[in-house]
């Protein structure tokens, strides 16, 4: 409820902090199937960009949902509260001159769009992590797709619950066929062409 409740306006803004920072502050939100790369991927591109001095964080839905989301499951009406909350976390950190690496299966196209709008134009990279099924299910990195089959766990994405393709994602990954350096260095050259890192 905002019913009685005020904006502040702060003098520290996040113009400020990005001046300081000497770099501009956004989101990648890497959303694929569970074993698809994406904490892989955000973690080294996270490694990437620190240590060329950018002040950036992984938000991975398997540490947030340890504690802020530690009371959701995987309804879909978990799964819509889960990203609104991680998209307002997303946005603090935005406010606080960090980029961030926002890395959750976010089956849900809607629940996507939403956080992309929720934040200020062109702050909002949706990555792909495109992976197939069957790949994702031969990794199993966590033996999740076997318990699955089993039917030990509901609603698991692939399996027994959905997962919708981006339609027009910012920057596809097929994670299936290209190295993780392969990969960190096609995320790097986009986010210099679309000058949101500098060119060094
Ligand atoms: N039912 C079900 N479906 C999908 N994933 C499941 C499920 N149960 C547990 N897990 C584990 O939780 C991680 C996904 O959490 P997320 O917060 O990213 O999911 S969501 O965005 O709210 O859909 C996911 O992590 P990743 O494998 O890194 O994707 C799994 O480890
Ligand atoms: N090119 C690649 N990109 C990303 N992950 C890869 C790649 N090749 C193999 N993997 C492996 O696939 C698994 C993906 O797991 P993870 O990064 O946790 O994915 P997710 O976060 O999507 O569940 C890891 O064991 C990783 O080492």
């Amino acid at each position: 409820m905002t019913q009685d409740v005020y904006w502040h306006d702060n003098y520290i803004t996040r113009q400020h902090r990005q001046e300081r920072n000497n770099h501009k502050s956004f989101v990648l939100w890497f959303t694929g199937l569970s074993g698809s790369g994406k904490s892989s991927l955000a973690n080294a591109v996270e490694k990437h960009l620190f240590e060329s001095g950018h002040n950036v964080i992984v938000l991975d839905g398997d540490n947030v949902r340890h504690g802020l989301c530690s009371d959701l499951h995987f309804s879909a009406e978990d799964r819509h509260e889960n990203m609104r909350r991680v998209g307002e976390v997303s946005k603090l950190f935005v406010e606080a001159g960090t980029i961030v690496l926002a890395a959750f299966v976010s089956p849900y196209r809607e629940d996507r769009e939403r956080v992309r709008s929720r934040l200020p134009h062109g702050d909002f990279h949706e990555v792909y992590c495109k992976c197939d099924l069957e790949v994702c299910e031969e990794r199993d990195p966590k033996d999740l797709y076997a318990r699955a089959r089993k039917g030990e766990i509901e609603n698991f994405t692939g399996i027994s619950a959905p997962y919708e393709e981006p339609i027009k994602p910012d920057i596809v990954i097929n994670t299936s066929t290209l190295t993780i350096e392969a990969e960190v260095n096609v995320i790097i050259e986009r986010l210099k062409a679309k000058r949101l890192i500098a060119n060094q």
